[in-house]
């Protein structure tokens, strides 16, 4: 059984722990504080510690699951040679390095909230020091919630962009179109939920599908029809444009978190 030790039980930590397999793993999580602690360990059905110090000492690997401006604080106060695993944004495998020695073994993880529906779409990262073993140990906790994509660490702010932030974004573009439905005369909860089947089916048509998505637009589009009414429409309101935007700026606020 391998210990699992989680520095922060919020949102990420709950969603991960929760797709854990308990007969493989032995979850521990530490927080601010006992009395909250204590209560998410009992909703989550793993071991509360009372301090970092204990749960460091109970694990043989160490999420950090804290909010990126917290991690300094706790790597600084807590030294320790087993691995450190981190799901902080913009936090390089260098950052950690300096916060720690230069011989400690850290594995950067970027996973997104679908893990807690067990679909996260998760990056990963080792360092020089992290063995085989534990790196395998790492990938099979985050594939106990999605996929995982090794990754060379030039592209975790990319990754963060496409995978750890665009929920947010395309949940953005599901309430934008169920909000459409609304103003034509439909009640928000069936716009909504005739949306989001539409985007799950529509991401499965381009996974399974060896077209490009244009292709697929195209596919939609009927001569002088509706969609390339639409699809005009959106070209020239810069759709394209606007989203190419948004990933950029989240991979510029990446690369300058922790600077
Ligand atoms: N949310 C997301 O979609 C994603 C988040 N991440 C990364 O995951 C990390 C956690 O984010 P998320 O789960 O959303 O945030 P949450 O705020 O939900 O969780 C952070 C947790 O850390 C606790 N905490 C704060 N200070 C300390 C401390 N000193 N010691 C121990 N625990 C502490 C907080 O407790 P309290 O509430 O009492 O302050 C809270 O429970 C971040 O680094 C973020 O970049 C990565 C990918 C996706
Ligand atoms: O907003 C953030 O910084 C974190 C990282 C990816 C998703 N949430």
């Amino acid at each position: 059984m391998t210990n699992i030790g989680f520095i922060g039980a919020g949102k990420m930590a709950s969603a991960i722990i929760k797709g854990l397999n308990k007969d493989k793993f032995s979850v521990h999580i530490s927080g601010r504080n006992i009395e909250e602690t204590q209560k998410t360990a009992q909703a989550l059905g793993v071991n509360a510690a009372p301090s970092h110090a204990d749960l460091i000492q109970a694990s043989d690997i160490i999420v950090l699951a804290v909010k990126p401006y917290v991690v300094a604080d706790i790597l600084t106060e807590h030294k320790t040679e087993k691995p450190i695993v981190s799901i902080a944004a913009g936090i390089t495998l260098a950052d950690l390095s300096a916060m720690t020695t230069d011989t400690q073994p850290i594995v950067r993880i970027m996973p997104n909230i679908n893990a807690t529906i067990q679909k996260s779409t998760t990056g990963i990262v080792r360092n020089a020091y992290v063995s085989d073993d534990v790196f395998n140990t790492v990938k099979a906790i985050f594939e106990s919630v999605g996929s995982v994509h090794e990754l060379a660490e030039k592209d975790f702010g990319t990754f963060t962009a496409l995978a750890g932030s665009s929920p947010a974004y395309i949940y953005m573009f599901i309430d934008a179109m169920s909000r459409a439905g609304v103003l034509h005369g439909m009640p928000k909860d069936v716009s909504t939920k005739i949306v989001a089947e539409t985007v799950l089916a529509s991401a499965e048509m381009i996974l399974k599908s060896d077209e490009n998505p244009w292709t697929l637009v195209d596919n939609v589009s009927s001569p002088g029809g509706t969609t390339v009414a639409g699809v005009v429409s959106l070209e020239k309101n810069n759709f394209v444009a606007t989203v190419i935007d948004a990933i950029t700026a989240t991979i510029e606020k990446n690369n300058t978190m922790n600077k």
